[in-house]
């Protein structure tokens, strides 16, 4: 198979296969919550979450132990057209914050007993020495001039995220997606503008807080790099071509591998769920392995989790990303699980319901 730049092949492409959920775990879970020490559903969506988990992993004990959110980051060319509300170099910077454990990520990571992997997708200029190599390239090309990647680049990014899984995260009990890349709001809402029919100017919001002059100049930079380079909307891989990120290629990888190995995947805001509709996209069955975590602010976000059938579990006004969002609700997730493999039966505790 020849890498053809300009003409992506189908998103078969991509390696992976996703197993069907266990049923058969699902009701035993199901089964077992019935006989708790609580009137049945009183933990309303924590018991839910906990035969979802149960039914990805397919075991009636759901755990999420041990936790990780990988954080990916890249570089934006799209970020010289001024639509951020920070230079490009704060990429780099702030992946030495997560590096040297400075961050909120490494914060509230810490604060849920979560291992934390920085990867580089695609900084453009020096990383530490802690951050996991999967670099495809200095930064994406500016897709106002044209595609922002190669397609070959595109498939790399993929590769190089569910890389990251298989030599880092394959015993994870949960994955979270986190990522930083300064200019990849512009990236996620032209990716959701594509993928969910809406227009761009409905999914475009402030980022990491740009005035309303500069969100209009964002929308027009994202309708005119439509334009340019003519993503097919129903060919996931053109689309993170035209308009994509490395990190965001990566976060795809990263969705697609864990499903593979019934990891649940822990969507966090705006460019983790713009990649997990591109993982959809790819391959739908790995929906079945997608939780919620935050409604981020960014305007998109509702139509995103819509989109992957997710709900969040809590908003909290956060448009953050690098996981944080992951991370918080890691704790819900986890707390779900214990609450159901730990709590006696009305039996064990010798109490007669009836
Ligand atoms: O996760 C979100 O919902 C979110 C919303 C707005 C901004 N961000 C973060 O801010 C950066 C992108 O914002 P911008 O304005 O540079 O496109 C990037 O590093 C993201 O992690 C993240
Ligand atoms: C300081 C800073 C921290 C971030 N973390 C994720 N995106 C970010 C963007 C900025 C600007």
């Amino acid at each position: 198979m020849t890498d053809a730049p300009d003409a992506p092949d189908a998103a078969a492409e991509i390696d992976v296969s996703i197993p069907h959920l266990d049923d058969d775990a699902r009701e035993a879970a199901q089964e077992r919550q019935q006989h708790l020490t609580k009137p049945p559903g009183s933990l309303g969506r924590l018991e839910t979450m906990a035969a979802d988990i149960a039914a990805m992993q397919a075991t009636p004990q759901p755990a999420v132990d041990p936790a990780v959110v990988a954080t990916l980051a890249a570089d934006h060319g799209v970020a010289s057209e001024g639509v951020s509300a920070y230079p490009q170099s704060v990429t780099g910077a702030m992946v030495e914050a997560v590096d040297a454990g400075g961050a909120a990520i490494s914060a509230l990571a810490a604060a849920g007993d979560i291992e934390t992997l920085v990867v580089d997708m695609g900084i453009a200029g020096d990383v530490p020495d802690g951050v996991i190599d999967a670099h495809v390239a200095d930064g994406t090309a500016n897709m106002a001039d044209g595609p922002a990647m190669t397609a070959a680049q595109a498939r790399e990014s993929i590769r190089n995220g569910q890389r990251v899984v298989a030599d880092h995260a394959a015993d994870a009990g949960i994955v979270g997606l986190g990522e930083m890349g300064i200019g990849n709001t512009t990236a996620s809402a032209a990716i959701t503008a594509l993928l969910t029919d809406r227009s761009v100017a409905a999914v475009t919001g402030h980022g990491t807080g740009i005035d309303e002059a500069t969100r209009q100049r964002k929308i027009e930079t994202i309708e005119h790099a439509i334009a340019v380079s003519e993503p097919d909307p129903d060919d996931p891989l053109d689309v993170l071509r035209c308009v994509g990120g490395f990190e965001i290629g990566g976060l795809v990888g990263v969705t697609l591998e864990a499903a593979s190995r019934r990891v649940p995947v822990v969507v966090d805001g705006f460019i983790a769920s713009a990649a997990a509709l591109l993982a959809v996209e790819i391959e739908p069955r790995v929906a079945d392995y997608l939780l919620g975590s935050h409604a981020s602010v960014e305007p998109g976000h509702a139509a995103q989790l819509d989109a992957l059938g997710i709900k969040p579990c809590f908003d909290y006004g956060m448009r953050l990303g690098e996981g944080t969002g992951a991370a918080l609700a890691i704790g819900i997730y986890r707390a779900a699980c214990t609450a159901h493999t730990e709590m006696a039966t009305f039996e064990e505790a010798g109490i007669k319901p009836e």
